[in-house]
């Protein structure tokens, strides 16, 4: 064995090196229970504690007493084989985990700082942590010394009870705190995830957050605003809880770095906003929609017929709308009175909604004046169509006590899309102006606006 000094022979028995036996017990070889460095590490107030992997592969009497862990029970190990990370308090566990990453490639001792400590009973401890890379045969690991850091008893207990209402507000909250490490494995989430996702807390940590998402474009999304902007306030999603059951969520989350600069993560609140995001859809679908008929009203039918004539001209393809005018409305209002005018306005929208494709545009204009946006048929298909709406109103009767009975007609004004027409208004006009030819041509019937 060579000595330290100058490369000179060095009598075992009489000059060992202080940290022979803890090195003698990392490379898995007993240690003389009296040597004098035995002792200290015994006898030292302060804990110390050798990680492999995160993981404790040596903790002397101190460290067993700081973190209230006793070598017995379900512990016969004590500390030993323990992740350290369950020992270091959730607001702690960042910068520390990077500070352990960073001592075991680095050949001097990092500077001391104040670490808080969780510990087996719960408790939580501030101590001065320092570390420093060891060589535990040939692998990489850690030296770990921490002194718990000796307070006036005032501090004291103001720490005590901002860590209880910390706790409190952590165990209660209705968002789920959670952290991820730079790869998306979730490294902690508070307990709140038990109500929004039916998952128990340690059921989450360690997947990857991708997993509780139903469509991975929602992650992404999320994943390229937290990179361009470092963090994101309510921003929208879906999730799957256990139950399978899919759920609106809003996240708000910031990104995290560690000392160099380095992206190391993401942590935010999540929250349940089902209910919300219902109510939003529904409000939204009230609003597009007329009371009386349930069709569409006309902001909405213009929207949409908007959106459908800027986005979807193809050429070949038919797009025809259909203005309908129900034939001398105000003569039934003024026979059969406005309880059975509006009765007919219902019962038209349903006949006419059953005579139309799924993907056609319905909508009531206003009054007695409706419209439809045929999409994407042949001209065979319209005129079948028009015909069909034409006989279903006409089966529409209305029948009062010693009143004549009399069926209900309706003109249409037709107007094919050419590939000019890219506003509705353009469409609207023209389908209005065979309207007004099918209605003085007798009511009853259809008129096709021809096109240049
Ligand atoms: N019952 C009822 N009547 C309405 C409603 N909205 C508009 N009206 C009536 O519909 C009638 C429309 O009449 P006009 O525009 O003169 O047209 P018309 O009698 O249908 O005659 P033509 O269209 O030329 O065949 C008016 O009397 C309006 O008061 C409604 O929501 N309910």
């Amino acid at each position: 064995m060579r000595g330290r000094a100058g490369g000179k022979r060095v009598n075992r028995g009489e000059h060992q090196p202080l940290l022979d036996p803890l090195t003698s017990i990392l490379n898995h070889k007993k240690m003389n229970p009296d040597s004098v460095s035995a002792k200290l590490l015994e006898a030292l107030p302060a804990a110390v504690l050798v990680l492999r992997g995160g993981l404790m592969v040596y903790a002397n009497p101190a460290a067993h007493l700081l973190l209230e862990v006793e070598m017995s029970g379900e512990y016969p190990q004590g500390l030993v084989g323990q992740p350290i990370v369950e020992f270091i308090h959730p607001l702690d566990q960042s910068h520390s985990v990077n500070r352990i990453r960073r001592s075991a490639s680095s050949k001097t001792a990092n500077v001391p700082v104040e670490v808080r400590l969780q510990t087996r009973r719960n408790r939580v401890r501030v101590v001065l942590v320092t570390s420093v890379s060891v060589d535990l045969e040939g692998e990489p690991g850690v030296l770990v010394t921490a002194m718990e850091v000796r307070r006036d008893s005032t501090t004291g207990e103001r720490m005590r009870r901002s860590e209880e209402h910390f706790r409190r507000l952590f165990e209660n909250m209705q968002d789920v705190y959670y952290r991820t490490d730079a790869l998306g494995v979730v490294q902690l989430v508070g307990p709140g995830v038990r109500r929004v996702l039916g998952f128990e807390p340690h059921e989450i940590v360690g997947r990857t957050a991708e997993e509780y998402y139903p469509n991975h474009a929602d992650r992404d999304a999320f994943k390229d605003a937290i990179r361009k902007f470092g963090e994101v306030a309510d921003f929208p999603g879906q999730m799957v809880r256990k139950d399978g059951r899919i759920i609106d969520i809003s996240i708000s989350s910031s990104a995290l770095f560690d000392e160099d600069g380095a992206f190391a993560g993401v942590e935010g609140i999540y929250r349940d906003v089902t209910e919300r995001k219902e109510l939003e859809r529904e409000l939204r679908r009230l609003a597009s929609i007329d009371s009386l008929t349930n069709i569409l009203n006309r902001r909405a039918f213009i929207e949409r017929a908007r959106e459908e004539l800027g986005t979807h001209y193809e050429p070949g393809i038919e797009q025809t709308l259909l203005l309908l005018d129900i034939d001398y409305f105000k003569s039934i209002n003024d026979q059969y009175g406005h309880a059975t005018g509006d009765q007919v306005l219902t019962r038209f929208a349903r006949a006419v909604g059953e005579q139309i494709w799924s993907t056609d545009l319905f909508g009531r204009l206003g009054g007695e004046e409706f419209a439809i946006l045929v999409k994407h048929t042949n001209p065979e298909q319209v005129r079948d169509l028009v015909d069909r709406v034409l006989d279903a109103v006409r089966t529409i009767r209305l029948e009062a006590d010693g009143r004549p009975s009399r069926a209900v007609t309706v003109s249409i004004g037709a107007a094919r899309r050419t590939s000019i027409d890219h506003r509705v208004e353009h469409l609207l006009d023209r389908a209005d102006r065979a309207l007004y030819q099918a209605k003085h041509g007798g009511r009853d019937r259809v008129f096709w606006e021809r096109t240049a």
